[in-house]
């Protein structure tokens, strides 16, 4: 079983900024991914998301092949695998209360109502946010708790595979470190595969099982 990027090449509008690259995360394993700025992490990342569709090469997913992208692949498929953000303001919607963020993976899938409050306030304890905070929308949070109410989203639909990309970068020790545990938790509950972007040798060397190196990107796209 892995989410596995096979020859890849892509980029934006005629650019390359991948080219032949090759990547696979296992069932419950960490790999970690650096490589310098503007060598393509962010964007292997949204490759591996089925967020951004290749020029060439594929993306299979526990040993399926997978075409296209976003709404081109099936719901069930694409939320089997999950992506936290650089930064959480970018990637929440500014009208949601936390708990409303949380819940809008669930009921884009049509959930029912009961079981979108379970969950939402199991993934909430998860995450230590308190039912105080959960009223609040993203402007009154902090970018710690913001990031936080983002991983339980994350989570919500039990994904297989969780793509970090410089997720905890932003954030105190503190916050890195509760965020760390509840992805440990999850990938020891559940056999969660995890990448994990990230700059930062002393965090890849502390939790990636292996870590891959992006090439220099030519100067053409830097
Ligand atoms: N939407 C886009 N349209 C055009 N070019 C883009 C777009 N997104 C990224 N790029 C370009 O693609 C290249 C790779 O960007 P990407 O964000 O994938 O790199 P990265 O390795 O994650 O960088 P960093 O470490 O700085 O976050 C860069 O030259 C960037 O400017």
């Amino acid at each position: 079983m892995s989410l596995t990027a096979t020859g890849i090449r892509a980029g934006y509008r005629g650019h390359s900024v991948l080219d032949d690259v090759s990547l696979s995360i296992g069932a419950g394993e960490t790999v970690g991914l650096r490589g310098p700025s503007g060598s393509g992490k962010s964007t292997l990342v949204r490759v591996l998301a089925l967020l951004h569709t290749p020029d060439a090469g594929h993306v299979s997913l526990d040993g399926d092949r997978i075409d296209g992208a976003r709404h081109r692949v099936p719901a069930d498929v694409r939320t089997r695998i999950a992506v936290l953000f650089q930064s959480p303001r970018a990637a929440a919607d500014p009208r949601l209360s936390l708990a409303d963020l949380i819940a809008e993976p669930l009921r884009a899938l049509r959930r029912p109502r009961e079981h979108v409050a379970g969950r939402v306030a199991e993934l909430a304890d998860r995450a230590g946010l308190t039912a105080d905070l959960l009223t609040r929308r993203p402007h009154a949070v902090s970018d710690g708790q913001l990031q936080r109410a983002c991983l339980a989203r994350s989570l919500a639909h039990e994904p297989r595979y969780l793509l970090c990309d410089e997720a905890t970068t932003m954030l105190d020790a503190s916050t890195q470190a509760l965020v760390a545990t509840v992805i440990t938790e999850q990938q020891q509950r559940t056999g969660m595969g995890v990448l994990l972007v990230s700059h930062d040798p002393a965090l890849l060397a502390r939790r990636a099982d292996r870590t891959e190196d992006l090439p220099t990107p030519p100067a053409s796209v830097r």
